[in-house]
């Protein structure tokens, strides 16, 4: 892997403006989950390095600003072709930083190179408006600026999609940035910035930050007076730590957090496609991800046949090193990971859940934890009101549909809800009455860069992908003119 060797070679460059090495000249190790091996060691960034990046990023923003559409749209077409003629390192990589299957990791790289295409795609697209005031006594003009510096906060699990989700539209927008990834994940991050320079993007408009200080660094960086915007995606209770930090600057805030999505089998689901879907929105990145269908409420005629179609398909599941191509799932990202699946899985089955098929952390190196199916689990188990972010299926019975949509809203979160169903009128009706930003209805995936990401509650604040996510980086401007 050309980015591990070269951070094991002795050199622990930063992005700020250039490459250069951290202030503090101490360092982060990187460890491959599948094994715990020692990988990489990249720098570990101080608060004066952070705010090093702003100044950079301050330095960059006036001529990135003054590019037009077409070079911004040109250059982020750029980084779309030149990360997917890379995918397979990239994917290698994740795979290798973050555990996750070779496969799940290669659709990453896919779906995070889609973000720099459709803002390529967006980019001429900042289209203003002038209309005249009910008056007649003047015109409103209406036009969008870029918002200012963007501080970009990324967690480990998708480590390419979440930053290309968030750089992608910030420069698109005409706005520079600071990227902060995860300390777990920090090769990808640093792989994704050295091709968008290939690419054209010019140095300090995207500054990587990489440090185990992330509440001092990404703190002193919300209260630099340059900075006018956060982009955060990771759990709801650091979430709201930075909306009080945001709030200072009256900062604009873009929070993509915590899920809890309920999956719903109705009595005329299709039990095939149900269990297609539920594989895919259970197992996609082996159950790390904010969207992973965290519980099962099937109809009680399609309980049993769900509950054992599900528990064949986990248990065929090919386990092993993220690494190797054949593997289907691979292990969590570190072993507090592990260790939280395992306290809800025993909650549950002390509270009387069934162990339908795994239920335990596997013994072998690395930090690997079986696909677990649970059945009956009681309305009280923590895993129903947990994000489990793991190769965990706990599955409920219903006989009263009004019920399950009970359950399903009673969570603090809604970021997304999957819903099986063969009537479309129900289906519709069901999603309109779902508390979350995004429905899945007979699909196990929603993810997608065209469409507007996001949730409601606790579950975050603004949208990111579509034409809804480049506002973010935008602030309107009106002018009142008289002609
Ligand atoms: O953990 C959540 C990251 C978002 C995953 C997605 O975009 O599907």
């Amino acid at each position: 892997m050309t980015i591990a060797r070269k951070y094991q070679s002795g050199r622990h460059p930063i992005l700020i403006g250039d490459w250069r090495d951290s202030e503090t000249g101490a360092t982060i190790e990187v460890r491959n989950p599948s094994n715990d091996d020692v990988i990489a060691h990249v720098a570990n960034a101080s608060v004066a390095d952070a705010l090093a990046a702003v100044d950079a990023a301050a330095a960059a923003a006036p001529a990135w600003a003054a590019t037009s559409p077409r070079q911004r749209a040109e250059i982020l077409r750029k980084c779309f072709e030149l990360m997917i003629a890379e995918e397979r390192e990239l994917a290698r990589l994740i795979s290798l930083e973050n555990g996750k299957a070779y496969s799940d990791a290669l659709g990453e790289v896919r779906y995070a190179a889609e973000f720099f295409r459709w803002y390529s795609e967006e980019t001429p697209r900042i289209i203003g408006e002038m209309s005249l005031a009910p008056s007649g006594q003047n015109h409103i003009l209406v036009s969008y600026e870029p918002v200012g510096i963007a501080v970009l906060v990324t967690p480990w699990n998708f480590p390419a999609a979440m930053a290309t989700r968030k750089m992608a539209p910030a420069l698109a927008a005409g706005c520079t940035c600071v990227l902060k990834p995860a300390t777990e994940t920090p090769l990808t991050a640093l792989a994704v910035a050295e091709i968008m320079l290939k690419a054209g993007v010019p140095k300090g408009a995207i500054n990587v930050i990489v440090t185990s200080r992330s509440g001092k660094s990404v703190g002193a960086m919300l209260h630099d007076p340059r900075v006018r915007t956060v982009s955060f995606t990771g759990s709801t209770e650091v979430g709201r730590i930075l909306l009080r930090e945001a709030a200072d600057q009256v900062l604009t805030t873009s929070m993509e957090l915590g899920g809890n999505a309920p999956f719903l089998v109705c009595h005329d689901a299709n039990l095939n496609a149900a269990l297609d879907g539920a594989m895919v929105a259970k197992m996609r990145n082996g159950g790390e991800a904010c969207t992973a269908a965290n519980r099962f409420y099937v109809a009680r005629n399609l309980y049993e046949d769900f509950t054992q179609g599900l528990a064949r398909r986990m248990s065929g599941l090919k386990v092993g090193d993220g690494i190797d191509e054949d593997t289907q799932l691979g292990p969590m990202v570190n072993a507090e990971a592990v260790l939280k699946i395992d306290e809800l899985v025993r909650d549950a089955v002390a509270r009387g859940a069934r162990v339908v098929t795994g239920g335990r952390r596997l013994n072998r190196p690395g930090h690997f934890y079986a696909p677990t199916v649970l059945a009956d689990v009681p309305e009280d188990a923590a895993i129903l009101k947990n994000e489990i972010f793991g190769p965990v299926a706990p599955i409920v019975p219903f006989d009263d549909e009004a019920h399950a949509m009970k359950l399903a809203n009673d969570t603090e979160f809604g970021l997304i809800s999957y819903l099986y169903t063969e009537d479309l009128k129900r289906g519709l009706r069901l999603s309109g009455q779902m508390q979350s930003g995004m429905v899945a209805l007979n699909r196990g995936l929603a993810s997608d860069p065209a469409a507007p990401f996001g949730g409601s509650k606790a579950s975050g604040l603004g949208r990111e992908g579509s034409t809804e996510g480049i506002k973010e980086y935008l602030e309107t401007k009106y002018i009142a003119v008289s002609l």
